[in-house]
């Protein structure tokens, strides 16, 4: 399964210009690399400029899911849709979108740990849907955004419903950047799964951005590690065969007391 993650510079509150730079990388990056799964990061059709949300969120995912089943189809890959601002009956949601390769939505998840640090509280609704797998390519898999990463039963339930690769989409400030390497590190060794992460460089609003977006195999090697300022694109073939040989190897599932935690 070969991966392109986009690490993102995102223009603040400009919708209609990100999507044009996604839509400019995506075409580039399969003219070259062609990828099975291209990764986005969170927030990126707005940035954080959540006092503006009424201007510029999505309404009920439109017009980013259409854009996104368009290139899908377009291009014949599936995309993790990092995350976007989105209005459903009259609240904001930090909101994620997975499509296939045949521009279906097959999965949508609402940011549920809203981030103190900047502010989401105040203006965000979270959301309260359990979290599920979805599969592509007949592969398990799960996303959390960003501040969810710092939570580890939502990645435990996500492995523990067969998960081999957990995405995370994120806009992690460079201040924390040595708890999203770590995090990200402890989620793939302790659920013995692929972790692909995509976060964003750039500043916004007095905010340095970490960049850094990592993929990590399930022993918990890094794979990649993205540039801390600049926009890259990181490209990885996941070999899956080594999540169940690492499992067998290492059998923390079996070993597992949960009756008693
Ligand atoms: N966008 C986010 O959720 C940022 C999370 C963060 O800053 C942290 O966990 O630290």
């Amino acid at each position: 399964m070969k991966h392109a993650v986009y690490q993102m510079d995102i223009i603040a509150g400009n919708p209609e210009g990100n999507r044009l730079r996604v839509e400019e990388w995506v075409e580039n990056v399969c003219k070259m690399d062609r990828p099975d799964i291209i990764v986005l990061p969170e927030m990126w059709t707005t940035g954080y400029t959540l006092p503006e949300l009424d201007k510029l969120a999505d309404k009920e995912g439109e017009p980013t899911t259409s854009f996104l089943k368009r290139l899908a189809s377009k291009y014949k890959i599936h995309i993790i849709g990092g995350s976007i601002a989105n209005e459903k009956s009259g609240k904001y949601y930090n909101s994620s979108m997975v499509i296939d390769g045949q521009g279906e939505l097959i999965y949508k998840y609402d940011k549920m740990h809203l981030v103190p640090m900047l502010d989401e509280p105040r203006y965000l609704t979270g959301g309260r849907k359990k979290v599920e797998v979805f599969e592509l390519g007949g592969v398990k898999m799960g996303i959390i955004i960003c501040y969810d990463l710092r939570f580890p039963e939502l990645a435990r339930t996500l492995a523990l419903e067969g998960a081999q690769i957990l995405y995370v989409v994120a806009e992690w400030p460079a201040a924390r950047k040595e708890h999203w390497k770590a995090l990200l590190i402890a989620r793939a060794i302790e659920n013995q799964m692929y972790v692909v992460s995509s976060n964003r460089v750039g500043s916004y609003d007095g905010v340095d951005f970490a960049g850094s977006s990592m993929i990590i195999d399930p022993w918990g090697n890094c794979i990649h590690t993205g540039s801390e300022t600049e926009e890259e694109t990181i490209i990885a073939s996941l070999v899956l065969e080594s999540v169940p040989k690492i499992r067998k190897e290492v059998p923390v599932f079996a070993s597992r007391v949960p009756e008693l935690y």
